[in-house]
């Protein structure tokens, strides 16, 4: 057997996935797979039901920066209460994408519905996973730029559902960690994951590049 063959044979992988029980939004399965060592095993996963045929994207998340004259630059955040979790959430604007989008095209109309805002995409990530030990989820992360001086954007009006409850919050992008840890002593909110990490990312990138290197312990 060459190396590629034994590579390939102890590749784990998935044998059946059966379904345990499927609501409209979200099903239960059962994942019969192949471990490295080739043992066969089970593995419980969830899924939504929602993913469409042209994409491997459950939905998006977008990075949203209002730029306005005169005003610092803030990330267009929004505050909900989320069922799963029994308390409201700060997240970034997301959705799920709709039959027949890209995740650019959803990300501006998400954007528009949960916060009034009319942008323009600056970048987009590759299909990324969110809780792979629970569930397939994914998402692709969508930067947009809003001018915030256009008329449109001044006095932005929310699209809601009746049963969407949606509060924009604005962060200025300088202090976005630490507004972040203001609000969590504040108010009983989790931040996700994803924000808080960007949060952390942009604190080293920005304030401490000019830290000159210690000695380490
Ligand atoms: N897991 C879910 N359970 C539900 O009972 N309803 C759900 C689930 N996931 C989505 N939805 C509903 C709620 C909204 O009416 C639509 C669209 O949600 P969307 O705005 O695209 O995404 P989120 O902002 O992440 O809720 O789906």
């Amino acid at each position: 057997m060459n190396t590629e063959e034994a590579t390939t044979s102890n590749a784990p992988h998935i044998v059946k996935e059966e379904v345990i029980a499927a609501g409209k939004w979200v099903t239960l399965e059962k994942t019969t797979y192949i471990d490295p060592a080739g043992t066969t095993r089970i593995w419980e996963t969830t899924k939504r039901t929602t993913r469409q045929a042209n994409t491997e994207a459950d939905g998006v998340g977008i990075i949203a920066l209002l730029k306005r004259t005169l005003h610092k630059d803030c990330v267009v955040m929004v505050k909900q209460f989320r069922p799963p979790l029994g308390c409201c959430t700060l997240e970034f604007p997301a959705g799920l994408i709709d039959e027949g989008e890209s995740a650019e095209i959803t990300a501006l109309r998400e954007l528009k519905e949960e916060t009034g805002f009319k942008g323009e995409v600056v970048g987009v990530t590759p299909v990324t996973c969110l809780d792979p030990g629970l569930s397939n989820c994914t998402t692709q992360i969508v930067l947009v730029n809003i001018n915030g001086d256009e008329a449109e954007n001044i006095n932005p009006t929310q699209q809601l559902g009746n049963a969407e409850f949606v509060e924009v919050v604005l962060l200025p992008l300088d202090e976005f960690q630490t507004k972040i840890d203001d609000l969590l002593k504040k108010e009983k909110i989790l931040v996700d994951a994803k924000v808080y990490i960007f949060g952390m990312g942009m604190a080293q990138a920005f304030f401490k590049p000019k830290e000159l290197p210690v000695l380490k312990q």
